[in-house]
């Protein structure tokens, strides 16, 4: 199982990108922390009904009261105050867990999530937080090399992992050399051996792993990850990353994590803006019955979900 990971990590390190290796080996780390104060007002939406109720109104940002199962939803008038408060609650969450458990396992999406996440290797956080203690992962993957322009891997490199000392060892890629299966496969194996080193924690309750923090996008059609609506790979639930061959949005060969690994997370924020997205916010918050359920209707994490919108997607 270790050959598994050094394998994946080797992989990464021989990436052609030549800056891959020169992270600043040790940028000085502070205590220091910045809270960013926002002016705030607060909407509610009867858990029976889609009437909002506006309490305050001298605000970028909104927040709806749901039934709890649905989570915390925060609305911004635009993205780039989306991107702020994301940043802060990133950064604020990483440090509480690595004070208590001195790592931070987080999981990316691809798509824009990674671009809203830019506010986050900006100044206060760049110095405020300790890169070395995160281990990045993610959650679906196209299996592409990893200079391919629709690599997850990439986007992540060029917007978010080539500004922060994150150690390499602690990037977790996949071996995109192998199959769509094979790479799903190891990438289990991988988590697997993560999960014995204590790396990685595993929920009490399912078995799965728990990872401190899921930073997931969706799609217009209510997906997450590479589980797409009435595509069977949203009822698997023994695997903990599975393969697709035939995803609706190319390329077609991905892999991703499965609902309930998805729905072990301690923390799972769910990054959604524009107005193509609206009617999938719609369908998950309001509870809006229709025959199909939309893969994000079904995340519902042990711990905490805080949906991020803009003003259009909500
Ligand atoms: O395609 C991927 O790799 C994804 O991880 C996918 O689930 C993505 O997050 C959504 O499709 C939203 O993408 P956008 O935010 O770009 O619409």
């Amino acid at each position: 199982m270790a050959s598994t990971c050094r394998a994946v990590i080797a992989n990464l390190r021989t990436l052609q990108n030549p800056s891959f290796t020169r992270f600043p080996p040790c940028i000085p780390l502070t205590s220091r922390f910045f809270a960013v104060k926002q002016g705030f007002s607060s909407l509610r939406l009867n858990s029976n009904s889609s009437s909002f109720r506006r309490r305050s109104t001298k605000a970028s940002m909104a927040e709806i009261v749901t039934p709890k199962s649905k989570g915390k939803v925060k609305v911004f008038d635009t993205e780039e105050d989306l991107a702020v408060a994301l940043a802060k609650y990133a950064a604020d969450l990483a440090n509480k867990v690595t004070q208590e458990r001195n790592s931070f396992t987080v999981v990316f999406s691809g798509g824009s999530l990674v671009k809203s996440l830019r506010k986050l290797v900006e100044q206060p956080y760049i110095d405020s937080v300790d890169w070395s203690k995160w281990h990045v992962f993610w959650v679906d993957e196209r299996v592409v090399p990893k200079d391919h322009p629709d690599s997850n891997y990439l986007l992540a490199y060029n917007e978010f992992l080539s500004k922060v000392p994150i150690p390499a060892g602690n990037v977790y890629a996949i071996n995109e050399a192998l199959s769509a299966k094979g790479a799903a496969d190891d990438y289990e194996t991988c988590l697997k051996h993560l999960v014995k080193t204590k790396t990685l924690d595993q929920s009490q309750t399912t078995g799965f792993p728990k990872f401190d923090l899921m930073l997931m996008g969706m799609g217009p059609d209510g997906h997450i990850a590479s589980l797409f609506p009435e595509h069977p790979l949203v009822q698997e639930n023994e695997k903990w990353v599975a393969s697709i061959k035939d995803s609706p949005k190319p390329p077609p060969e991905r892999i991703s994590f499965t609902l309930p690994v998805i729905n072990s997370s301690a923390n799972i924020a769910l990054v959604v803006a524009g107005a193509s997205k609206a009617s999938a916010v719609y369908t998950a918050l309001a509870d809006v019955l229709n025959s199909e359920v939309l893969p994000v209707q079904l995340v519902a994490p042990e711990g905490e979900l805080t949906w991020f919108l803009d003003k259009e997607a909500a």
